[in-house]
């Protein structure tokens, strides 16, 4: 608190927002529903690097200036590491899985992983996730044939295509069979998990001290039992949620694996070769698991953690992604009827087939709507990490600093916080034009603006910070890029989508850890009511 409130920053220089709240800084207004244009407003008063001043008085550097974003998540991604706080609560419940691990650690995990996700590996679940866009479609018409007016809730739906695509993309799993309604527990358990981890902050806070006592637990299994049954015994209901959500990842995740590795071992050769030729992410990771020299091989507890990582990491991302596309169709009904044009033209080209990888990826128009949605409006508004020593952080453009002078690079102080502004990188003027606010999917099939290859984002994706750059960048993108084509190509060549009318019209677009839609600015529930007539192609 003293370093915080009384001594003076080296930090101090750079412009910023004045502070909104002693205790909170201008948190408060970074974590509200509608920070949208707060966002925006920092761009516009302070350009690509602002100082923000965070809970108890904590600086925080906000940044997309290109250089210091290639330094941070690429030159020097050792000394930039997602914060300590983070890492243990995801350790504790995920288990160490990639989101999970640092260093050495996450190289040797991200080396294995990294053969996993490969684009031939991808090729061969085209028709995996057709499958699932396929029992997509059949369970949306299901619900509008007994449905009055049309409407359908396309978050919901999308939500539960997501899980189920990375149940049986992921891990050769069904958690929803999509044609009917089951109760699902797991389900539930990844719906529930963010909003109260949320929830329970306050209390988060307090685990940095037991951080020695996760390690440990992670080794016993019976210390670890011990420490679940005292959380059971804790006076406090969401604690007690909480602990119950962890309880049905863990043992859903456990169990598909028990499931895959007893297939494995097994003497039954059709049994085995479900495994050996299983085209799911899982079975490749089991296959190259052992082939991989003894050292860089992964032991059962870090794979497991995988599945729950991989679960938590893929679905409400891939998912409110689908939602926006739609969404974004719905208000756009020329780019509507040009997608659909495209899809339905080129499965007339293939005999009315679904398409294989290489002709869906090589669809411009289909292309061009999921970058531009993914520029505009990146799941993940922003990431961050901390300093583990001191650093000196080089910048593209020069800074103005409060003091007058001119700085072409930071000093940041260990244990800084920066802040990747994501959001605020895809649409940059400076490197997008004078329209990087609109959603115009036409400029990708034009030759992008000169300062788009001169600002050398080192986003992985698209010259974009979607899915960041690096060591710790997405490991699943070209994974959700196929998710979503595969499930775009389905719904917009088999449905005609429309906005609802009146109470439900009014859709809200709101901040969080990953972006939601509402009806209204009031309403609490995430959904997305839209309007869709079968084309009966
Ligand atoms: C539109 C969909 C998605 C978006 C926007 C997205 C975005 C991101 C972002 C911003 C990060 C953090 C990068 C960083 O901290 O530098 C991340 C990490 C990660 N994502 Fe995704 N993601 C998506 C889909 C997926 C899918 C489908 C999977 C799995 C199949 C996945 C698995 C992961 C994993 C495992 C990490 C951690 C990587 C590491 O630390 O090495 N993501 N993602």
């Amino acid at each position: 608190l003293l370093k915080c409130y009384v001594l003076p920053s080296p930090l101090n220089d750079i412009p910023g927002p004045r502070s909104h709240s002693l205790l909170k800084g201008s948190e408060d207004r970074l974590q509200q529903r509608d920070a949208w244009p707060f966002l925006d407003q920092l761009t516009e008063d302070y350009g690509q690097v602002v100082k923000l001043t965070s809970l108890f008085g904590k600086h925080v550097v906000w940044v997309f200036d290109p250089l210091a974003m290639y330094h941070i998540v690429l030159k020097d991604q050792d000394v930039y590491e997602e914060s300590p706080w983070i890492i243990i609560g995801r350790k504790l419940f995920m288990g160490p899985g990639l989101l999970s691990t640092t260093g050495a650690h996450h190289r040797r995990q991200r080396k294995l992983l990294n053969l996993v996700f490969s684009i031939a590996h991808m090729r061969r679940l085209t028709p995996v996730f057709g499958e699932v866009a396929s029992r997509l479609r059949t369970g949306i018409e299901t619900q509008l044939q007994a449905s009055a007016d049309g409407e359908v809730d396309v978050l919901g739906w999308m939500g539960r295509a997501a899980l189920e695509l990375i149940g049986q993309g992921g891990f050769g799993h069904s958690f929803d069979p999509l044609v009917q309604d089951v109760p699902n527990d797991f389900a539930s358990a990844i719906k529930d998990f963010v909003p109260t981890i949320q929830s329970l902050m306050i209390y988060l806070a307090l685990i940095i001290p037991f951080s020695p006592l996760i390690d440990a637990c992670e080794r016993y299994p019976a210390l670890s039992a011990f420490v679940g049954r005292c959380f059971d015994c804790l006076p406090h209901a969401g604690l007690r949620r909480l602990k119950a959500i962890v309880d049905v990842l863990t043992s859903t995740s456990r169990s598909i694996y028990a499931e895959k590795q007893a297939a494995l071992e097994s003497d039954a050769a059709e049994t085995k070769m479900r495994v050996l030729e299983g085209r799911d992410l899982m079975s490749v990771l089991l296959r190259k698991n052992t082939r991989v020299d003894a050292a860089d091989r992964l032991p059962a507890r870090e794979i497991i953690a995988q599945i729950t990582t991989f679960t938590f990491a893929g679905t409400d991302t891939t998912s409110n992604a689908l939602a926006r596309i739609l969404h974004l169709l719905c208000l756009h009904r020329d780019a509507q009827a040009a997608l659909r044009a495209e899809l339905l033209e080129a499965r007339a080209r293939n005999g009315g087939a679904d398409l294989e990888y290489d002709a869906l990826v090589a669809l411009p128009f289909l292309d061009a709507v999921c970058r531009e949605t993914l520029r505009l409006f990146p799941p993940v508004p922003w990431v961050s990490r901390v300093t583990n020593k001191d650093a000196r952080l080089p910048l593209a453009a020069p800074l103005a600093l409060r003091d007058g002078t001119r700085a072409s690079a930071l000093h940041l102080p260990a244990r800084t916080t920066v802040v990747l502004a994501i959001h605020s990188a895809n649409r940059s003027t400076q490197i997008w034009g004078a329209d990087a606010r609109e959603w115009r999917p036409a400029r990708w099939l034009g030759t992008l603006p000169a300062a788009v290859a001169e600002a050398k984002s080192p986003g992985v994706y698209a010259n974009l910070m979607t899915f960041t750059g690096g060591g710790r960048s997405c490991i699943g993108f070209k994974f959700s890029q196929l998710e979503m084509k595969v499930v775009l190509a389905t719904l917009v060549s088999s449905f005609r989508l429309s906005l609802c009318e009146g109470a439900n019209a009014d859709i809200i677009w709101n901040r969080a850890p990953i972006a939601y839609p509402t009806v209204g600015p009031t309403d609490k529930t995430p959904r997305l009511p839209l309007r869709l007539e079968p084309l009966g192609h």
